[in-house]
């Protein structure tokens, strides 16, 4: 068994941006937080709360639908709690991997306020600030409360995604998340698809920057899209170099060329983009 206690970092309140209640500033960073909507396989999940704790059950399409129709992110946990120990067999080997899809799926559904709060952490470690929980978040220490202890897997999760964000904050990868490759990855009872979220991100590109940018959607029955590659890849990349984030601050420069149009097919296995 894994000792989490070697895992537990010490935080000073004074040097982090935490989360604990959902009102408070970085609060949209916790799982509890509404206002960033999921979508899986044409299912709407409120939160990612939702959506995390019914990966527990892939097995179990009804406790899924308990916890996904539950309007409160909390009351969607409670709801699961009494089938906790059927959750997936291999739950705590993948609740990780879990949690990162989760957050990688909040980040790509809601690609402009999500990314704006992560940013907003500046270089902060991010640590949700729990009454209890060592594990996902810290707890504060009794005989000094501005220190927290804890594994604090949430928050670095968000960070691991935030310095994803920061290296290529317009990578195609950030919006088109696949499927764990995980057994009975699945939604009430079908397995759930790949998270393509490129369309809603070409024309927010297209509208932020003044282009014209087509997103030709040839939707074909393996399920793959064409759109105007050749077009769209080297203004996305040249956007990615001129743009510095730098605590925060998008630093803008102007786009000088105007790359060609063409078309030409995307296959599932996207060239742009490879699978972390
Ligand atoms: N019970 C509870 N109350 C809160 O206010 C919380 N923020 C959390 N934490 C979240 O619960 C999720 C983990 O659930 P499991 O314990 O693995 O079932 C995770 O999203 C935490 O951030 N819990």
């Amino acid at each position: 068994m894994e000792n989490l206690k070697d895992k537990e970092r010490i935080y000073n309140a004074s040097e982090i941006a935490f989360f604990k209640k959902t009102k408070e500033a970085f609060g949209g960073l916790s799982n509890m937080a509404g206002g960033f909507p999921l979508k899986i396989n044409g299912v709407s999940i409120l939160t990612s709360e939702a959506l995390y704790q019914a990966c527990r059950f892939p097995h179990l399409p009804d406790v899924q639908q308990l916890i996904i129709k539950e309007k409160s992110p909390m009351t969607a946990k409670m709801v699961g709690k009494p089938y906790k120990n059927q959750s997936r067999e291999d739950f705590e080997d993948v609740k990780i991997n879990i949690m990162r899809w989760c957050l990688r799926v909040k980040l790509a559904q809601n690609f402009v306020d999500f990314s704006k709060l992560l940013i907003s952490t500046q270089n902060k470690p991010i640590v949700e600030d729990s009454h209890k929980d060592t594990f996902w978040g810290a707890v504060r220490e009794k005989k000094d409360e501005n220190m927290l202890r804890g594994v604090n897997a949430l928050g670095r999760l968000l960070m691991e995604l935030r310095q994803q964000f920061i290296e290529n904050p317009f990578s195609m990868k950030l919006v088109y998340v696949e499927p764990l490759k995980i057994p009975n990855f699945k939604l009430f009872g079908e397995y759930i698809g790949i998270v393509d979220e490129r369309e809603k991100f070409i024309r927010f590109i297209s509208k932020q920057y003044g282009l014209s940018l087509s997103f030709q959607q040839n939707q074909t029955n393996n399920g793959s899209y064409a759109y105007h590659q050749e077009e769209v890849e080297p203004v996305i990349k040249q956007i990615s170099k001129s743009e510095k984030i730098i605590n925060g601050k998008k630093n803008k420069k102007p786009l000088t060329t105007n790359p060609k149009s063409s078309t030409k097919k995307i296959e599932n296995e996207p060239t742009l983009f490879g699978t972390k």
